[in-house]
């Protein structure tokens, strides 16, 4: 590390370092793990990201397939849709890209979908397995910074982890997999007053406020550990637009270690599907009856 910028906690490589066991404990498994895409509507993000997670299945060896469903879907529809897909034993894991069109209720949606299929952890068979500390699949985004730390080396146990955002997503499942690992874990939100005074007494900081540099030098601890959960499309003059994070580029200069963005956690929620598309797999391998309509 140079003295007053950070040391780069890149995505790509821990993502790497994941996507090759996945593939390793694929090839392992009697049939290729199956993942089923849901999308609704063609809203740009989510149709890159769905293509992205489908293309990426493949290097992997995993089989995928897109239900891509029209925007004007009804929930009756979509649930019609993941009943087929819990009751079809090919299927290993099911993703529901969020965010659904705003007529449809996400809520119902993550309920309908297996626990045992969840490969996305938001059901609340899984999120309360995750503050349980017990078996259960783990949100992707949130298990991929856990794997992004390890991958880099940044040590949890002890550390105070200061989460900004508590979203379903990522702030709240988070916050359940630092404590899981033994930090000491701070959760602050809108709103948190003062949050400066809160953010500088973080070892490690994990921001997903959904809100284009909110994290300035003057909120950051020399020499901690930022991890930058935010993608915000800010306008550029050639109209395309640019990808910045929800911490100001400036903190590289007094942060210890910080993740880029883009090519930080990104590709991490990706790589993080796949695992537990597989992981979703070697348990339905292991124990059928968890497959099908038996269990819901
Ligand atoms: N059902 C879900 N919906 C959504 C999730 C999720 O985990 N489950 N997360 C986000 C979107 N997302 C995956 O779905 C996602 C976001 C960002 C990236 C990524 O690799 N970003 C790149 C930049 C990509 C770009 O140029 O636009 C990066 O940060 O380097 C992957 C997946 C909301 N919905």
């Amino acid at each position: 590390m140079t003295q007053g910028t950070a040391q780069v906690l890149a995505g790509p490589p821990a993502a790497a370092a994941l996507l090759d066991e996945a593939r390793r404990r694929a090839e392992r498994l009697p049939h290729p793990p199956h993942l089923a895409l849901v999308r609704v509507g063609e809203d740009p993000a989510s149709v890159s990201y769905v293509r992205g997670k489908a293309k990426k299945a493949a290097e992997v060896g995993l089989s995928s397939h897109v239900h891509a469903l029209p925007g004007d879907t009804t929930q009756a529809d979509l649930l019609a849709l993941i009943g087929t897909l819990n009751a079809d034993p090919a299927v290993s894991g099911i993703l529901v890209q969020l965010p659904l069109p705003a007529h449809l209720d996400p809520e119902p949606v993550l309920l309908a979908v297996n626990p045992a299929k969840d490969v996305d952890g938001l059901h609340p068979a899984n999120t309360g397995a995750l503050w349980n500390a017990h078996e259960g699949l783990r949100p992707c985004t949130p298990a991929g910074i856990m794997a992004l730390l390890a991958h880099h080396g940044v040590p949890v146990r002890g550390q105070h982890a200061v989460i900004v955002g508590r979203s379903a997503l990522v702030g709240r499942p988070v916050a359940g997999l630092l404590l899981n690992a033994d930090a000491t874990v701070t959760l602050a939100h809108r709103a948190t007053p003062d949050l400066g005074a809160v953010t500088r007494g973080a070892d490690i900081l994990i921001v997903a406020a959904g809100q284009a540099h909110l994290i300035t030098p003057d909120m950051v601890r020399p020499g901690a550990t930022v991890v930058d959960v935010g993608i915000n499309r800010v306008p550029t003059e050639d109209g395309r637009g640019r990808l910045t994070g929800d911490v100001h580029p400036d903190v590289a200069q007094v942060a210890g270690a910080l993740t880029p963005v883009p090519g930080g956690v990104g590709p991490m929620t990706v790589a993080q599907l796949l695992m537990n598309t597989v992981i979703a797999a070697e348990r339905q391998h292991a124990q059928p009856e968890v497959t099908g309509e038996l269990v819901r």
